[in-house]
Formats: C-alpha cells, sequence, structure tokens
C-alpha cells in the first residue's frame, strides 16, 4: 500500500461522481464506460483490443488479489502464454476495493504496478454496484476518471466514433505455424485479434496468416483452406472496407464451398456483409457466464461475452443465413449460420480466456468444414500457399 494516496474522481457524464483513490497511472483518462459481471480474468480483458479506449467497471469486488502475470511469457507457439495482446486497451478501471496484496504463482507484479507501466488510470473504492446500477436504467455513458495531478480533467470522449479496429489491427500480414502436424492453412482478418484465437487454430493444426483489417481477402482466399474474421473494438459499422471485401465471399461462387469463421466482430462483420444491421444495445453483454442456446440442438452453453452491438436477425436477408444461437438473457442474437454455405460465427468467445471452454468444440466444427472442403476441392488445386509474406513480417510477432 502506498504511504500517500492520490486522490481520484471517477464521474459519468450527465450522471453520479464517485470519490476514490488512485491505484493506477497518474493521469487522467475518458472513454464509453461498460461493465463486466466475470468474477476473474482482468489481465485477459485488460490486454483484449475490443476493450480499446473504454473504462471497464468491475462488478467483482476484490479485483488484483491475483496481481498480473508475465506479459512476454510465450507458449510452444510462440504466442503471449498469459495476455491476449501485448498491451492494455482500456483507458481506465473502476474497482470497488484494490487488493493491494497479491499472491499467485503466475503473478510477476501487482496490478497497480502494471496500470502505472500501461497509462491506465485506476481507481478503487468506488460504490461499483451503483454505478452499474445506473449503467443499467441509462445505458453505456461516456465516463471518466479524473487524478487528482493539478490538470484540468480531460473532456468526455465518445471513442466508439473513433475507426479503433484501424488502430488495433496488424499493419502488415504475419504468420504463426501450426504446433505439430499442420493439416490446413487459415486467412485471418485482424480487427484486433486476441491471442487465443490464434492458439485455438494453430493448436488444431493452422498454419494461420494473419492479415490486416482491410486487406482484400478476396485476392488471396483461394489459396487458404479458410477464412477466420476475428473479434474488434468499436462500432461494426466503420469497418465498410472488410464489409465490401467480405461481400466478395458470401457472394461469388467461387468461394461457394469456403469455410469461414467469424467472432464477435469478426460476426457482426459477416452479418453486415449479408446486408443485415447491427444495433447498438443498451449496455452489452460482458461477463464470462452467458447462456446462449444452439437453436440446432436445443442445448443451452455458458458463454464468455464482451461486446456492446447485436445484429438485428429481422434485419437478415431471406435465404442468406438463419440465426443459430440466441442469448437466453435479453433474446439477443449468439450466432448465425450460412443457409447453404459452410459459414457460420458467434457473437460470444469460444476461445474464452477468460471464461469457460464450453464452445471451443466451435473450432473443431470449422476444422471439420475444413477437411471437408480439402475432400471435395479439385485435386489440382489443392493447397500450395502462393501468397508471399513481407520478409519482415516472419518473426511469429504482431505488427503495429
Ligand atoms: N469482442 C468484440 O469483438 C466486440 C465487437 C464490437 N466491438 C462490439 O462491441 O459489439
Amino acid at each position: 500500500m502506498p504511504q500517500q494516496f492520490t486522490k481520484a474522481t471517477f464521474q459519468i457524464e450527465n450522471g453520479p461522481s464517485y470519490e476514490g483513490i488512485s491505484f493506477g497511472a497518474p493521469q487522467s483518462a475518458a472513454g464509453e464506460t461498460v461493465f463486466t459481471t466475470s468474477l476473474v480474468g482482468y489481465p485477459e480483458s485488460m490486454t483484449d483490443p475490443s476493450y480499446k479506449g473504454q473504462i471497464l467497471v468491475f462488478t467483482q469486488p476484490l479485483i488484483g488479489n491475483y496481481g498480473v502475470p508475465s506479459g512476454e511469457a510465450r507458449d510452444e507457439l510462440n504466442l503471449l502464454k498469459y495476455f491476449e495482446s501485448p498491451n492494455a486497451h482500456v483507458v481506465g478501471i473502476v474497482v470497488a476495493e484494490y487488493a493491494w496484496k497479491y499472491s499467485h504463482w503466475t503473478a510477476v507484479q501487482s496490478l497497480s504496478e502494471w496500470c502505472i507501466k500501461e497509462g491506465v488510470a485506476a481507481i478503487t473504492g468506488v460504490d461499483t454496484r451503483s454505478v452499474v446500477q445506473y449503467l443499467r436504467e441509462q445505458g453505456s455513458s461516456l465516463g471518466r476518471i479524473v487524478v487528482d495531478d493539478g490538470q484540468a480533467a480531460p473532456a468526455y470522449i465518445d471513442t466508439m466514433k473513433a475507426h479503433l479496429v484501424a488502430q488495433v489491427s496488424t499493419k502488415q500480414p504475419y504468420y504463426i505455424a501450426a504446433g505439430a502436424g499442420a493439416s490446413a492453412n487459415v486467412a485471418l482478418i485482424d480487427c484486433g485479434v486476441k491471442e487465443n484465437i490464434v492458439r485455438c487454430l494453430a493448436a488444431r493444426g493452422a498454419n494461420v496468416t494473419v492479415f490486416p483489417h482491410d486487406y482484400p481477402i478476396q485476392d488471396v482466399a483461394l489459396q487458404f483452406d479458410g477464412i477466420f474474421i476475428s473479434n474488434g473494438p468499436g462500432d461494426p459499422k466503420l469497418c465498410g472496407a472488410t464489409v465490401d471485401n467480405l461481400k466478395h465471399l458470401l457472394e461469388e461462387p467461387q468461394f461457394e464451398q469456403l469455410p469461414i469463421f467469424g467472432i464477435c466482430m469478426g460476426h457482426q462483420l459477416l452479418a453486415l456483409a449479408a446486408g443485415a444491421t447491427a444495433v447498438k444495445m443498451k449496455y452489452g453483454n460482458r461477463a464470462h457466464n452467458i447462456p446462449a442456446l444452439d437453436l440446432t440442438t436445443g442445448q443451452c452453453h455458458i458463454t464468455s461475452q464482451n461486446h456492446g452491438y447485436a445484429i438485428d436477425v429481422e434485419s437478415l436477408p431471406k435465404n442468406s443465413f438463419k440465426s443459430y444461437f440466441v442469448n437466453l438473457n435479453d433474446s439477443s442474437n449468439e450466432g448465425l449460420i450460412h443457409c447453404t454455405r459452410p459459414v457460420f460465427s458467434t457473437q460470444f468467445h469460444p476461445e474464452a480466456k477468460g471464461g469457460p471452454m464450453d464452445t471451443a468444440v466451435l473450432f473443431d466444427k470449422y476444422f471439420n468444414n475444413i477437411a471437408t472442403y480439402q475432400k471435395n476441392r479439385n485435386s489440382n488445386a489443392k493447397t500450395s500457399i502462393k501468397f508471399e509474406l513481407p520478409v519482415q513480417s516472419m518473426a511469429s510477432e504482431r505488427v503495429f
């Protein structure tokens, strides 16, 4: 615990204000304020690029008690072992009680130390129950954490108006080799991909080539065994270039058999490419225990979620996609499946991290689609990657 506390205030635009203590970077921050009801996984959530520019309120009252693991440790696939991307993407966090003492075998630093390094504003001592009650009534709101540093408070900013995907997507293609026994080549459209999505693909035998969000994927798609569209921050309607590229994949006959899988933002962009509309939800779904009903099996799965927009299924053109999963809390759409093509998507996160792995089986479904595609494809055209990766991107590293 520090010798001297720095006071901070958490303010909601046109709403309540809460006094507290700063335990993060000595600087104020402003952004869209959202809440998560997940009990664990603050390092994963804070490094998930989908949270770019947001202030995250944790309803779990005690945060920080297991510290922060290494952001450099890598697994056998050379992927980050504990983080979902190299850096924190939230601009601020709000907690009821920060645990000044932490203990965990993976911890290398405290949450406070890490927030300071990452420039994340953090406030403790806030009645987060009251914040959530307010946000549930009023909807997601703009907020700011004002740290008592003698500077003027920052203006409220609607971070959702910015093209956040362009800020977090890789600038150049890069390549992750599969774990032992590569069986497929997948092209991944990076809208702000979580490390565990790449892991879920590579661990199942895919060499993954990661492309910038606006890369004309239709030009190289036939050189791959499947296309994957990742999660990402902000309003899907701002991703016009990606949507236009996906339209080629969904509409042209040469891509009829090509397996496609999209998660969260990837799901929303596929739906937009099919002609559906996305709506801003009142306060979104951010949790690790949200029930989603599989309409094809009648089974309910507990899912990990982090989104503020949703697809209006009523707006889907007939004979394109149909609803695949539905949220049993609020009836919002949780996934789509194409009526004739091996294309499906989920609003929730089957890769979890954090959260339950109940729906990881959807990656197996994608790989089954890939196997069928490989079998049916004319053997002359069998996969041989002609796409030349730029030399500097071969280091299995993201290039921002
Ligand atoms: N996790 C995500 O991909 C989020 C998608 C989108 N930014 C939303 O908030 O709905």
